[in-house]
């Protein structure tokens, strides 16, 4: 089967968040079952792209309304991927050095309609159409309505919604950027008075996933205002749990880690990283050492941080690092409690992915407070280098995560996102890190849970077949 993923992300090309990680795993995964799969994004000023030699498959024009732009399909000309990407450069509006800006309706607009005026010149098109999150959300409708696109009515879609909460509303007076479609059928793109990309493809997709099954049922409640077109369409929707790269995600061989280590080795190897976390950082070695990485924004609990941090570092009892961006308020609090809690506290306000595997391989505990968890990849990676996960059971995080407290448990979970819960949890961190034998003996039986890609690939493979027998019918 062929099958070509559309995304604005993909590691190691281009990564913000969550999304690049699967986009960069699942087509490999998807490969190693026999099948073909690709991936088509936008091409980035970005390192990577500064860094590798490309050359042009494709040239042509676009028209967004009146304005035509030329584009390019770049492909690399080495191959040091496991599987085949390509780029789309619209040289005007998408070669950047950022991934989101203000401009990202023009932007994603011109990357769906280049993509797709491409794929019409495609000997064979590929059997499905895989698209992921809001910037690629037009995808479905214009597949569908579309009438340049009239040839590809019968290629089975699907969206994977990995955030609802970001949807890339514009407004309708922008409508003419989309290509000529049946003006009757408008309200297909509309929401609450908006133009909705992901709502849009929600509706017009021929099947909806989410990064896991939990958030799917929050999805019909909680949706950022998309709770009853979910619940409207729910027949069509599947959660399905991400995995984890475990080749990129190794603790025996990942290159960025300070020392390799294996289920057996893990006391002297995490103990290595930390070492060197507290050195670089100024950290107390002999306490527990929590950790968060991710974005800053309310989803992730973040505002909560700096009081959560001043609670825990002031009974002087563990250490915190954070590495991390977003909200700029929440950024400089973080930067300012820094010489309050000299020793026992540091931040790296900013993105490293280096940085961020020596600390899923150092720190003792990870630290996910968040008030909306899609699926969530941080848990499952410190599970992997024996870092016990603190997490709120929300999301896919209540999907992977099992509190100590109960049969088989080894993370530590609470039921809301409040100062006072995230403090107890951080509590119980502490006591647990202070009896070292069931300590290490969950760090040991963590690392052998079992979330790589392999089930889950297959379970996009199985509804990809459920859909090229729908078209056959
Ligand atoms: N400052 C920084 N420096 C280095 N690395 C950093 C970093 N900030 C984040 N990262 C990395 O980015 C990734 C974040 O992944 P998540 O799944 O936790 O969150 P995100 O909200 O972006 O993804 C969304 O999509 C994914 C994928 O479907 C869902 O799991 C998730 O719930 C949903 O919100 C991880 O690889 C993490 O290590």
């Amino acid at each position: 089967m062929t099958i070509l993923h559309v995304s604005a992300e993909c590691y190691p090309v281009a990564k913000v968040g969550g999304l690049a990680d699967v986009v960069g795993a699942l087509p490999k995964y998807q490969n190693s079952n026999g099948n073909r799969a690709q991936v088509i994004m936008p091409f980035y000023d970005n390192k990577f792209t500064q860094n590798n030699t490309f050359h042009s498959v494709y040239d042509g024009e676009l028209n967004l309304g009146d304005t035509s732009y030329n584009f390019q399909i770049m492909v690399l000309q080495e191959k040091p991927l496991d599987f085949d990407v390509f780029f789309v450069n619209v040289p005007d509006l998408l070669f950047k050095d950022y991934v989101y800006s203000f401009d990202d309706t023009e932007r994603f607009l011109a990357f769906q309609i280049a993509s797709l005026d491409w794929l019409l010149t495609w000997d064979a098109y590929p059997d499905i159409i895989h698209c992921h999150d809001h910037h690629t959300g037009l995808v479905p409708f214009m597949l569908q309505e579309s009438y340049k696109y009239e040839a590809f009515r019968d290629i089975p879609n699907l969206l994977t919604i990995h955030n609802a909460q970001y949807q890339g509303w514009f407004s309708h007076d922008k409508v003419g950027l989309i290509p000529p479609f049946n003006f009757d059928h408008v309200g297909l793109l509309d929401w609450g008075g908006q133009i909705n990309p992901l709502a849009a493809a929600i509706k017009c997709a021929w099947r909806v996933t989410t990064v896991s099954p939990s958030y799917m049922e929050e999805l019909k409640h909680a949706a950022n205002g998309l709770e009853s077109l979910l619940s409207a369409e729910s027949e069509k929707c599947v959660g399905i749990l991400n995995g984890i790269d475990t080749n990129v995600w190794n603790p025996n061989t990942d290159n960025y880690i300070i020392k390799n280590y294996t289920q057996k080795s893990v006391t002297q190897g995490a103990n290595a990283n930390k070492k060197h976390l507290c050195e670089t950082f100024n950290l107390d070695y002999k306490k527990p050492l929590f950790a968060f990485i991710g974005r800053l924004v309310g989803e992730k609990g973040s505002d909560l941080f700096p009081e959560v941090f001043k609670n825990a570092l002031e009974t002087n009892s563990c250490s915190m690092l954070l590495l991390g961006s977003g909200n700029p308020e929440v950024e400089a609090q973080l930067e300012a409690l820094k010489s309050e809690f000299k020793g026992i506290y540091n931040a790296f306000i900013g993105y490293d992915e280096k940085l961020s595997h020596i600390i899923y391989a150092g720190a003792d505990f990870l630290l996910m407070p968040s008030r909306v968890e899609p699926c969530g990849l941080n848990q499952m990676y410190a599970l992997r280098y024996g870092t016990i996960p603190i997490v709120r059971s929300i999301g896919g995080l209540k999907d992977t995560v099992i509190d100590i407290s109960e049969e088989n448990g080894f993370g530590i979970c609470h039921e809301n996102t409040t100062v006072t819960e995230i403090n107890e949890a951080i509590n119980r961190g502490i006591t647990l890190f202070k009896d070292q034998p069931t300590y290490k003996g969950i760090r040991k039986k963590i690392m052998d849970i079992d979330h790589s890609w392999d089930a889950s690939a297959v379970e996009y493979i199985n509804l990809y077949n459920t859909l090229k027998l729908t078209r056959n019918d």
